[in-house]
């Protein structure tokens, strides 16, 4: 069965990693579409090649900066074309292209960051699949334009055309080759480069596995497996064997990194089996991600994270919930600010508006609260910015109903205070909310009383 495999930016942040991706490629003929990320750190404090592309956009054209950062990011291809003995003269295409590129772009303003940044994966396919020929094997480039993979929307959170799926669908190439396609980014219907968000070579993934009409995404990290909590927080957490389309999705837009939450969509519209593996150890199973809960799960919840990134809105006023067209007036200020909510709990007298922070801007928030005034009256109005969200997901949690009062009885027995819970109709997740400090200790204490094992033996 052909499958994609995507590498993310810590599997190809040098020779000695993009040697091991070789391998994993060349392993199975399968392995038919390479998705590539950019350059990723090498080390802790290391600098993605994104964040150099984008310090590069920023700085002014002749300054010492820009000619700084032209050199380092030159010195990032050059060191893995180096390493694999590629010409000079192959290699002078790159180093010209990041050289050039301040002048070579030629759209509207609101581009050229994404430009920039796009450059950053652009590369890095001419960079494999030059590699790959070298080493005596058929491998060819094949970008957004090529594959007619087309965006809309924002230059630097774009979202896919559907149109782009039929033109994949149509793209030929042959069983003798393996196609190299930078992720991230897209091209608008002006002919212009525009970027998913931040980590989005994931979706490209996803879109070219669905168009291409391929079954099984390979998402290669640094990680054995997608694990039931973050490992920045718990140390060596249990890892998740298999998990549904649904538990990726709330996990990931909620502090799992590891795989883009929108990357999910195009997937679960292809019936696309994501298997999340590790570069560095290819042979271990890593986690499966599949549409629908037909096996066994191990433990009674799948994952818990924690969020920083949503800020909150507290209105009380008595007899709130009888106004009628009271949340239309809310939502019509929302919508004049261009700004989205994810959440609204409420009670009888007062509702909770939870936001992602990422749109927002402290003049935009006092806008804002000045318009809710005016058109509410509330008693109580409190803009909540100390606040971070803990989410406990698990296809199987509602069918005991005892796993949601374990887990509120283990963070408020153990000193975490809960300000707001909202438990979603999907009814795979519940939400929990308490100050940022506790963030961290929330995670570990729900991580003790579910996964570990001692204590569950006990
Ligand atoms: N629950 C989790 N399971 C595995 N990794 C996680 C989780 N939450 C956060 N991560 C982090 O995600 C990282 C991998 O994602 P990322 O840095 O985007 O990799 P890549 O460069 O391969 O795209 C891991 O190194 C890990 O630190
Ligand atoms: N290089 C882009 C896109 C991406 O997906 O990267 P990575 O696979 O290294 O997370 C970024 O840094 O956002």
């Amino acid at each position: 069965m052909a499958r994609v495999v995507k590498f993310g930016g810590s599997s190809l942040a040098n020779g000695e990693q993009y040697e091991k991706v070789v391998n994993i490629v060349l392993a199975d003929p399968e392995r038919r579409v390479v998705v590539v990320s950019a350059p990723g750190k090498r080390f802790d404090i290391d600098t993605k090649v994104t964040d150099l592309l984008i310090q590069y956009a920023k700085s002014t054209p002749g300054s010492s900066e820009f000619f700084a950062v032209q050199k380092e990011l030159i010195s990032r291809y050059q060191n893995i074309a180096d390493y694999f003995k590629i010409s000079e003269k192959d290699f002078q295409g790159i180093a010209d292209i990041i050289s050039n590129l301040s002048s070579t772009f030629s759209g509207e303003d609101d581009y050229r960051l994404a430009y920039f940044k796009a450059h950053g994966e652009h590369l890095n396919a001419i960079l494999m699949a030059m590699v790959l020929n070298q080493l005596g094997h058929q491998a060819r480039f094949a970008g957004p334009a090529e594959l007619g993979l087309y965006v809309e929307g924002q230059p630097n959170a774009a979202t896919v055309l559907e149109e782009s799926y039929t033109n994949l669908k149509n793209f030929e190439y042959s069983d003798d080759e393996i196609l190299v396609v930078p992720g991230f980014y897209g091209m608008t219907k002006d002919g212009q480069m525009a970027t998913f968000a931040r980590g989005g070579s994931d979706i490209t993934g996803s879109i070219v596995a669905r168009g291409l009409g391929i079954k099984l995404y390979e998402n290669f990290t640094d990680v054995s497996a997608v694990y039931v909590a973050n490992p920045h927080i718990i140390e060596e957490p249990v890892s998740i064997k298999q998990m549904t389309y649904r538990e990726m999705r709330e996990l990931s837009y909620s502090g799992f990194s590891v795989f883009n939450d929108e990357a999910i969509i195009p997937a679960i519209q292809g019936q696309v089996t994501i298997n999340v593996k590790n570069t560095n150890r290819p042979t271990d199973p890593g986690t499966l991600i599949v549409p629908e809960k037909d096996f066994e799960a191990e433990y009674p919840i799948t994952g818990v994270t924690n969020s920083d990134h949503f800020s909150a809105l507290y209105l009380h006023r008595y007899l709130l919930n009888q106004e009628v067209g009271m949340t239309l007036k809310l939502l019509q200020i929302f919508y004049k600010y261009n700004i989205s909510y994810e959440h609204m709990p409420s009670g009888i007298d007062d509702l909770t508006v939870i936001f992602d922070n990422r749109q927002l801007n402290e003049e935009m928030i006092e806008r804002l609260c000045a318009d809710i005034k005016d058109a509410l009256n509330p008693d109580v109005m409190q803009w909540i910015d100390d606040y971070t969200i803990i989410m406990i997901v698990g296809e199987g949690m509602f069918k005991k109903p005892t796993i949601i009062t374990d887990a509120i009885a283990s963070l408020t027995n153990n000193g975490v205070p809960i300000n707001m819970i909202n438990q979603g109709a999907s009814q795979i997740s519940t939400m929990l909310g308490t100050k940022r400090a506790y963030g961290k200790k929330a995670v570990s204490l729900i991580y003790q009383h579910f996964f570990n094992k001692n204590e569950q033996e006990a």
